[in-house]
């Protein structure tokens, strides 16, 4: 089997205590980001909705305009800040996600952007599946209220180590994705997210350890920290899955930065003993990596 991952990967998950003022968030992303760089990661993550607390009823306040590309520092003060900062850091860098307006749709979307070490855009991702739930006397959530689901699959190669898939937080939920990103050859899949004390309690490390498990790859999901002062009280516990689905490394629920080794001889031994790849039956069922799959739609 080709390698998936064509030489070893420091990751590095910022669980990111975030607030209501924009310009403090960078400031502090910037902070841990460099710091996750000095710890020689290459590869970092910033959490969903990481400059700005996380409600539909936040969304318009701090929408970004993105488009088009290279928006203006005026409307895309993060774009700019996050372009800067991983020239920087000298890593690559994913900007969870920021809520993005698109002036000519008049539509909002949770957006993730992600930078290469020279400070360039290679890849956005809109949430695809938009976290709209209804769980009695525990929470109700409906970002369909405000924003627009994104229509693409995101897989961004990284020339000097291989493919990765992006998705935001309730897209793990849907694990077709994860299954076209593992059989399109990812070795790693990103959730940045902010699953809450309900959810994150019943599914957060679960829906980890299963998108690894069924695809055999690296999973990593970073949260914002806990705020009990917040509206929304994100879970935490950002982590890294390794592809035989044991928890490489977990945060707490506090500002924190974890970090996780990634290399091809795990994903090649978990492949070996448990030999999925070749075993699959399509002729018993579809492929849901074959077919019409749009990879590039806005
Ligand atoms: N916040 C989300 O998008 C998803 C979530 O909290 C969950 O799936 O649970």
């Amino acid at each position: 089997m080709a390698a998936l991952l064509k030489r070893p990967l420091k990751l590095a998950l910022v669980q990111l205590a975030t607030g209501s003022d924009k310009t403090a968030n960078l400031s502090r992303a910037r902070s841990r980001v460099l710091e996750a760089a000095q710890q020689g990661a290459s590869l970092i993550v910033l959490p969903e909705c990481f400059n700005s607390p996380y409600g539909c009823q936040y969304f318009p306040k701090y929408a970004e305009t993105l488009l088009p590309s290279p928006p203006s520092n005026e409307k895309a003060p993060s774009f700019h800040a996050l372009s800067a900062l991983a020239k920087e850091a000298n890593a690559y860098l994913l900007g969870g996600s920021i809520p993005e307006y698109e002036t000519s749709t008049e539509k909002y979307f949770n957006t993730s952007l992600m930078f290469n070490p020279k400070g360039e855009l290679i890849a956005t991702h809109r949430k695809v599946h938009l976290f709209d739930i209804d769980i009695p006397g525990k929470i109700t959530f409906k970002e369909s209220e405000i924003l627009s689901p994104g229509n693409k699959i995101t897989l961004v190669d990284l020339p000097e180590y291989g493919r990765i898939a992006l998705a935001i937080c309730y897209d793990i939920r849907f694990p077709e994705l994860a299954t076209i990103a593992a059989r399109k050859q990812c070795f790693l899949l990103l959730y940045p997210g902010a699953f809450n004390l309900t959810t994150g309690a019943l599914h957060w490390s679960l829906q980890a350890r299963a998108r690894a498990m069924d695809n055999q790859v690296y999973v990593g999901l970073c949260s914002p920290a806990r705020d009990m002062e917040a509206s929304y009280n994100a879970w935490g516990h950002s982590m890294v899955v390794d592809p035989n689905a044991a928890v490489m490394t977990e945060a707490g629920e506090s500002e924190e930065v974890v970090y996780a080794d990634l290399n091809e001889d795990k994903i090649q031994e978990t492949r070996k003993g448990i030999p999925l790849q070749g075993q699959r039956r399509f002729d018993v069922y579809p492929d849901v990596s074959e077919g019409k799959i749009d990879f590039e739609r806005a």
